[in-house]
């Protein structure tokens, strides 16, 4: 857990003082990711480097683990907490396993166990440890050499990372990638972290709960969904953006969203006329056949007329195949793309999870704006 208590950050004196932090107050508990967001200069990196005491507090206090930090050692309390920065950092001339360890080598690790977990981390950051661990930094993508700083902070397991727009420096598409993989690294770990990005689609995607800043002051402190459907002012709904129910489809997962006990589900070992009559007697537009609990693809009433097969020969394919994890905004962009309404989702194994359809993506935002509204009421 962190504890912001009334922290303020005032730079220089004078005429000439900064406050970069006014006044803020805010927790972060455990396991979960705080991503500090607003506009160049709102106090977003002072905040963050006060944390581990790269940057003194001018007055309130910041709780880790319900101690003091003032009252820590701060060599001691920096080496507990994971640091990773946009630059990276890392050390040209040393190896990429030299590099990850050099916290753990601090900590006096010995060299058996730095060298396993290491590797370890390699693994868990999708480098592979044979190919990476002997090479340098310039001879690694920005991309890679940015997994190596992830790597690198989580080395001496510690509980809180304190991450500055750590996927910044790279080009988007690999930047959605290593988000990815960094969410469900995050999901295993559940540590405790601080993150500051200037991206508010970053930000909902990586955030449990985020915090608005504006000239150093704590604007709005909330869930993802909370700072989308209700912001406190009209700086946070600003800073938003208009396209507040387009974005809500990024943050809304497919398995939220989609039918998890669909009823038009049919065997494909099914013949076609049984099928046919099923679906007209139900009145069924279309039915996801289904073998061996994976989808076959999907048929539709003038599909199977006057056929006699098995409706898993007869099937349409599905062009693509959706995630019960992924937003549901890849849902509806395959929808729209392939002028389908209709997608099976399916579970990390490839299994039948349930179904989603443009009704129901629609019906998820209604509701929740519904429930935004009931909370109101009740406010
Ligand atoms: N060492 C320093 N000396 C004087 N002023 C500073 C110092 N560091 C930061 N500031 C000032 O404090 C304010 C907050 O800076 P900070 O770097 O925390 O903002 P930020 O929100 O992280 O910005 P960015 O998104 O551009 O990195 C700014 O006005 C900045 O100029």
């Amino acid at each position: 857990m962190i504890e912001y208590d009334s922290v303020t950050k005032i730079f220089g004196i004078g005429k000439k003082a900064v406050t970069a932090t006014d006044n803020v107050t805010f927790t972060i508990a455990d396991g979960e990711t705080a991503v500090f967001l607003g506009p160049s200069g709102c106090g977003k990196t002072t905040l963050l480097r006060m944390t581990n005491r790269l940057e003194a507090v001018t007055r309130g206090t910041i709780r880790v683990m319900g101690r003091d930090t003032m009252e820590m050692d701060a060599q001691k309390l920096r080496l507990s907490m994971g640091y990773v920065i946009q630059q990276i950092g890392l050390f040209p001339n040393k190896t990429i396993a030299g590099n990850i360890a050099v916290v753990p080598r601090m900590l006096g690790w010995d060299r058996g166990e730095i060298r396993s977990r290491v590797d370890e981390l390699l693994g868990m950051v999708n480098l592979d440890p044979e190919i990476y661990r002997d090479r340098y930094p310039a001879e690694l993508s920005g991309g890679q050499q940015q997994r190596v700083g992830v790597a690198r902070g989580l080395a001496a397991n510690p509980d809180i990372l304190l991450m500055d727009e750590p996927f910044g420096a790279i080009d988007p598409i690999n930047r959605d990638q290593i988000q990815d993989e960094f969410l469900r690294l995050q999901g295993k770990l559940k540590k405790t972290i601080a993150f500051v990005s200037h991206d508010i689609h970053e930000a909902i995607k990586m955030a449990d709960k985020i915090a608005i800043f504006k000239d150093g002051r704590l604007v709005q402190f909330d869930t993802p969904e909370a700072i989308l459907m209700r912001p406190a002012n009209k700086f946070v709904s600003d800073f938003v953006g208009a396209d507040r129910a387009l974005k809500v489809l990024g943050l809304l997962r497919i398995r939220d969203a989609m039918n998890p006990e669909p009823r038009n589900l049919v065997q494909a070992g099914e013949d076609a006329p049984g099928v046919l009559k099923m679906m007209e007697a139900q009145n069924l537009p279309l039915a996801f056949v289904i073998k061996d609990n994976r989808p076959v693809g999907y048929v539709h009433p003038k599909l199977l007329k006057y056929e006699q097969g098995r409706v898993g020969e007869l099937a349409e394919k599905f062009p693509e195949t959706l995630g019960a994890r992924e937003p549901v905004r890849d849902a509806l962009s395959a929808m729209l793309m392939h002028d389908i309404t209709a997608f099976p989702v399916v579970d990390d194994n490839g299994n039948l999870a349930g179904t989603i359809s443009y009704r129901q993506i629609q019906k998820s935002i209604l509701d929740l704006y519904a429930d935004d509204h009931e909370e109101s009421k009740i406010e």
